[in-house]
């Protein structure tokens, strides 16, 4: 099929208010809405705690001949392991993403009526507002959010795209390209880990969607109450994440604790999506994570997701399944889209749809 359309039209999200124009004159109380009674059984341990060392992949390493097969060593077990890694040396240089930093800042400190004249429309999964809130009832995150489609370029909907700070779009673009050379780095290492042909998960991705998100989490005067994203993984296969403003806030899931990541200076957050354990068969797993927020300071951070596109199939790949039990069924990608779209981003819930072994 050609891909030739815009990315929307596959559902939608409610329309909520800003938190952070709430956050703004807010009292003492937070609304209801906002409070998550789960968080009175957090279990938090640090790294020191936790008894284990993060995963910190070099990427420049992975391409040395010298020490590629010792880090792509790392890089397998990281993703077998973990589903999570911090990459240094990634190569991306310093102006693009100082660039970026700054004018995400400047884009989230624009006044409300500003930052609207994107606002995410009524079934579609682009511009200002929130992500996958299907119910009033639903809880909401301390967060505000934007997003878009980067790659391919017909996929892209510039009316979504903000031309406020003016240098903002030309930033977005340049900081695309950078991730993307990243990833397409890292999913060939990551085919050779899995036993395949160099290119083959390069190929597999290569005309896929590449969706921006940049997330904006206000100070909340109780922040142990609220979340600022609710417990999730990915749905798309890899994820890049760049803390903007360096305040920490990322946990990940594991032993059943959440375990805040300390992230390195400079360093790029990757976590394996839900696309990648289902292509994988789950030899790699995806990393459920949330965001907790602080009452001083906002936090900020853009995810740059790697997906399929449509017409792709989202399914096992054969040479990997070989003769093990076939763990999730095979859906076209609109489809699984349709589902991303259709749920609540909480848990593993897109591959609860997808396993056969229930
Ligand atoms: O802000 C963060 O640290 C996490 C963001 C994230 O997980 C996401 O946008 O999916
Ligand atoms: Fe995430």
């Amino acid at each position: 099929m050609e891909k030739k359309f815009g990315f929307g039209g596959f559902g939608g999200s409610l329309k909520v208010d800003s938190v952070q124009a709430l956050a703004a004159n807010l009292g003492p109380e937070i609304p209801d809405i906002y409070v998550r009674p789960e968080r009175k059984e957090d279990i938090v341990a640090d790294e020191e705690d936790s008894g284990e060392s993060f995963p910190v992949i070099d990427f420049g390493r992975l391409f040395d001949s010298k020490c590629s097969e010792e880090e792509a060593a790392k890089l397998h077990s990281a993703c077998q392991g973990w589903g999570f890694f911090q990459l240094v040396n990634h190569g991306i240089p310093e102006d693009v993403i100082s660039k970026l930093r700054q004018d995400t800042e400047q884009f989230f400190k624009l006044p409300l009526e500003e930052k609207e004249k994107i606002a995410q429309l009524p079934g579609q999964t682009e511009g200002y507002g929130q992500f996958l809130v299907q119910s009033k009832k639903h809880k909401l995150d301390w967060a505000d959010r934007l997003g878009f489609v980067t790659f391919p370029p017909n996929n892209k909907q510039l009316k979504f795209w903000p031309t406020n700070p003016p240098s903002f779009r030309e930033t977005i673009d340049a900081y695309a390209i950078e991730i993307k050379k990243v990833a397409n780095g890292l999913l060939k290492m990551i085919s050779k880990n899995l036993g395949l042909e160099f290119e083959k998960f390069y190929d597999i991705f290569k005309g896929g969607i590449q969706y921006f998100r940049f997330n904006y989490y206000p100070p909340c005067p109780s922040p142990e109450k609220v979340l600022g994203l609710c417990p999730h993984s990915d749905p798309m296969g890899l994820t890049i994440l760049l803390q903007v403003n360096d305040l920490q806030g990322l946990q990940i899931r594991r032993k059943d604790r959440w375990l805040p990541v300390q992230v390195i200076p400079g360093a790029l957050i990757i976590n394996i999506g839900d696309i990648i354990e289902i292509l994988s068969n789950r030899k790699y797993k995806s990393i459920v994570h949330r965001a907790v927020v602080n009452n001083e300071k906002e936090r900020l951070s853009v995810a740059a997701f790697h997906s399929l596109n449509i017409g792709d199939l989202v399914g096992p790949i054969p040479e990997i399944v070989k003769g093990d039990e076939l763990l999730y069924k095979s859906l076209q990608y609109e489809e699984y889209f349709k589902q991303v779209v259709a749920s609540k981003l909480e848990g593993k819930t897109i591959l609860d749809h997808m396993k056969l072994d229930k």
